[in-house]
């Protein structure tokens, strides 16, 4: 009876393959010790040879190993408390459906009292900056360590129990797909809880060390300082208010918890998303009023876009019927779904990843025009998500068929307006 519902092989293989995915498995936190130590340089060029590794006597620290874990282990507890409600995720192969406690944007309040609390007490976060190295070595060993209990624990998992995209029978592919769906320990989601908490809220409050190494050798916070925080925190405030709409993405629905995500979740968002304010440590940039309204406007502009997009398709599988999207064309699917083909969702068919985009370049703006480093994200993040389009087209032909052909007919562009 179970068997139907197993999940099947995983046939087609994605980032290349077990080939692919080990390459991927060293070169992640390669690049993220090629960023910082060039970033520490005084060029900060990307033409010089990077400096050469510390010994790793001087990466591993037993105080920053506990140090994240506290951490961590502060967010678990947050996640864990009986606050905010308890919602549904999407029907699973075996027709059930998970619970998910969403309490992230309360947990963010409680966290930003005990940091304000130690700060008042004389709490330095400059030490983060000072120990930035260690950190990023701590977060990369408990991501491994964390990715193969994880792959362990899958081997004994029901097979129902499977990621769709992580079944390959490869053990490399698998482990860094992710072979589980949503591994769980009792109510614990593992996947749920590490996709918002540690690792972007790690990223905010590392951005505010950056700014206060900053005011400790310079007397004051710069205004390319500010804005590149302010700019992140409201991208990290937005999606822990926004919360329920993640239980929707790839990332839940379709991908194993892998080391893929344990690693983007918890040490390349922290440690390469911060790069920007890590660069303006070292290399000040002076920042006239009127550029810095010109960034603040494409910000803005970015921000709407990526918000609305995002608001306008949520809304729409919440409730086809809601009087702010009834007005809206679509196109009817076999599967009972409509897709939407006016609106944000007419314009391109990726209308949130546009907003993403250039809310990225608004962030790295803020370093100047003399260095390449500070735009490591832009570059990265189009290329991560021109291949995340690639992958959510591929599943939506699969899922939508023919109406998915006439949507693509209708809007011919995938992200760029007239470009791509
Ligand atoms: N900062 C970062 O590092 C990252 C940020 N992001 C951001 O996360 C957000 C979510 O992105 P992501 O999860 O990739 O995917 P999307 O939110 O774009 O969701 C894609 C899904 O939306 C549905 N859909 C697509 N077209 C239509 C349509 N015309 N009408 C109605 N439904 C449609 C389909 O699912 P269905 O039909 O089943 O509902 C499709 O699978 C984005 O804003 C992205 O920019 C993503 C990755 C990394
Ligand atoms: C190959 C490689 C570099 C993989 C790592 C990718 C991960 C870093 C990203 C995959 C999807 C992500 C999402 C967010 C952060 C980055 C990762 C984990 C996200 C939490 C950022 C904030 C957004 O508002 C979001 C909640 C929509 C988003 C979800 C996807």
């Amino acid at each position: 009876m179970m068997d139907r519902y197993k999940t099947p092989r995983t046939k087609e293989l994605e980032f290349g393959g077990p080939l692919g995915a080990m390459i991927l498995i060293f070169l992640m936190p390669a690049t993220i010790f090629y960023l910082l130590l060039t970033c520490r340089t005084e060029q900060a060029s990307v033409l010089n040879f990077p400096p050469p590794l510390p010994p790793l006597s001087t990466l591993w620290s037993p105080h920053t190993f506990l140090l994240l874990l506290a951490w961590v282990g502060l967010q678990a507890a947050l996640y864990m408390l009986p606050m905010g409600k308890v919602t549904e995720g999407i029907v699973l192969r075996d027709k059930s459906r998970l619970q998910y406690r969403i309490n992230a944007f309360h947990a963010m309040g409680v966290t930003a009292l005990v940091v304000g609390a130690g700060l008042a007490a004389g709490l330095r976060l400059s030490y983060i900056y000072d120990h930035f190295l260690q950190l990023a070595f701590s977060a990369l060993l408990l991501a491994f360590g964390l990715s193969f209990l994880l792959y362990f624990k899958s081997l004994f998992a029901p097979e129902t129990t499977l990621a769709p995209g992580g079944n390959s029978g490869n053990p490399i592919y698998d482990f860094f797909m992710g072979h589980e769906l949503n591994p769980r320990i009792g109510s614990f989601d593992l996947k749920y809880f590490c996709e918002l908490r540690p690792g972007l809220l790690g990223w905010a409050l590392v951005n505010m060390a950056m700014l206060m190494k900053e005011t400790e050798l310079r007397g004051s916070p710069s205004l390319a300082m500010l804005l590149v925080n302010a700019f992140q925190l409201l991208y990290v405030v937005d999606a822990l208010w926004n919360e329920e709409a993640i239980l929707t993405t790839m990332d839940i629905v379709h991908d194993g918890f892998g080391f893929m995500l344990v690693f983007g979740d918890l040490a390349w968002v922290p440690f390469t998303y911060s790069l920007q304010a890590y660069f303006l440590v070292n290399h000040p940039q002076k920042l006239s009023l009127s550029m810095a309204v010109g960034i603040l406007l494409l910000n803005g502009l970015g921000y709407c876009i990526f918000r609305s997009a995002n608001s306008q398709k949520n809304t729409f599988r919440r409730n086809p019927n809601d009087p702010r999207v009834t007005g809206l064309k679509t196109i009817p699917t076999a599967t009972g779904r409509r897709l939407l083909v006016s609106g944000w969702w007419g314009f391109v068919r990726h209308p949130n990843y546009l907003g993403d985009i250039i809310m990225a370049l608004a962030w790295s703006l803020p370093c100047g025009l003399t260095h390449v480093l500070p735009y490591f994200y832009v570059f990265y993040f189009t290329v991560l998500l021109i291949h995340r389009e690639a992958r959510d087209e591929h599943q939506c032909l699969r899922k939508y068929g023919l109406a998915w052909q006439e949507y693509c007919r209708r809007v011919p562009y995938r992200i760029f307006p007239y470009l791509y």
